[in-house]
């Protein structure tokens, strides 16, 4: 796919980094200036010091029961227009399932650097084991090291770069992205229904295409916190994202809405689910893709699995005549392929995308 073209300059390892940086006084590293983001408090950030959670949430129960189904289904557009972000609750995929992989990922993460680096990424691809996104020495970094791969269709994975260890990791990541693909492939149908399109119309540009995993791994940094971001503000490029994160109780996960940062709290059990670029253009805008970033812990580390679905590699992505039904046409329509390049060429300059794609109106 798109994504296999963008390699990255080799950087620093963060976990071992953060090891130097966050050990004794006598022989602590400082932060390398690369790490450090200019002005922490331009922006502000909510925390939701009431317990909430930020962003909104959403019953799966709810949507599927006859009785509930339409109003959970225009909660859910209503999340997605004004989010672009919820959290699902009671989303039927067995504890089992997600544990098993939650519980092998930081497995992985565990080993010796030269275990981890039998998975490390290669020249010209941005599966395994490395950072993603670098092209040049004096870009800033992420406080971050992940392992990306290509989970589906099944004969698209390059096992080169799939931990044999622990030795369940790959029945674990296979099986999660098994059902984790059934339940976006319902979501989908839900999203569309909420938005008053019929409810296969997104489901089928999705189905059977590419899903992409990412592990984050962020770990603690205890000098300047502040100024370290673990993941740079982004949209996604693909359709729909799923996150789980292994320690529910580290905050990290921030969503951008109105100029001002939100910062997630997990709930315990729930999938944070976001839209994408290519679901916000075939919205017609009824579903936006939001910037979020994440930020670091100062003794906690946090890790994060984000399961991307992509749509078919050689379609041309534009607004979808079912969302506009007498709308006018609010996305420029690109091919899959360009906008992929287009989307990490303005990624590189801290640029959103999408916001290009819009048309006047
Ligand atoms: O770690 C997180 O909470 C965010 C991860 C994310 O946005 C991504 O992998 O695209
Ligand atoms: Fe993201």
């Amino acid at each position: 796919m798109g994504e296999r073209a963008a390699g990255s300059l080799p950087v620093a390892n963060v976990q071992v980094l953060a090891e130097a940086c966050n050990g004794g006084v006598d022989d602590q590293q400082q932060v390398p200036e690369r790490y450090l983001s200019k002005d922490p408090s331009s922006e502000e950030v909510v925390t939701g010091g009431d317990g909430s959670c930020a962003i909104p949430v959403i019953d799966l129960c709810k949507l599927r029961d006859p009785q509930s189904s339409s109003a959970e289904c225009a909660k859910l557009a209503s999340a997605c227009l004004n989010w672009g972000f919820f959290q699902l609750i009671n989303h039927g995929l067995p504890e089992e399932v997600t544990g098993n992989l939650m519980n092998d990922v930081v497995e992985f993460f565990k080993q010796t650097l030269q275990d981890k680096k039998e998975c490390s990424q290669q020249v010209g691809s941005l599966e395994g084991y490395g950072q993603a996104f670098v092209v040049s020495d004096d870009q800033k970094l992420d406080w971050a090291d992940m392992l990306y791969l290509q989970v589906h269709p099944t004969e698209s994975r390059d096992l080169r770069f799939w931990p044999t260890r622990p030795a369940s990791f790959r029945h674990s990541a296979d099986v999660y992205s098994s059902e984790a693909r059934q339940l976006a492939y319902r979501l989908l149908e839900f999203m569309a229904r909420g938005a008053g399109a019929e409810p296969a119309s997104l489901r089928a540009v999705f189905e059977g295409q590419t899903q992409g995993m990412r592990v984050n791994y962020y770990p603690p940094c205890r000098q300047q916190a502040d100024r370290v971001l673990g993941l740079t503000a982004h949209t996604d490029a693909c359709g729909l994202t799923l996150l789980l994160q292994t320690n529910h109780d580290v905050q990290g996960l921030q969503v951008k809405k109105d100029g001002k940062w939100f910062a997630v709290k997990a709930l315990e059990g729930a999938f944070i689910v976001n839209v994408g670029d290519v679901i916000e253009i075939m919205s017609n805008g009824k579903f936006k893709s939001v910037e979020h970033r994440a930020v670091i812990h100062p003794t906690k580390e946090r890790i994060s699995i984000a399961l991307f679905h992509h749509p078919c590699q050689d379609m041309v992505v534009g607004p979808l005549p079912e969302f506009m039904k007498g709308d006018k046409v609010r996305y420029r329509s690109t091919n899959y392929q360009d906008y992929l390049k287009q989307y990490f060429t303005a990624k590189l300059d801290g640029r959103v995308h999408v916001e290009r794609l819009k048309l006047e109106q």
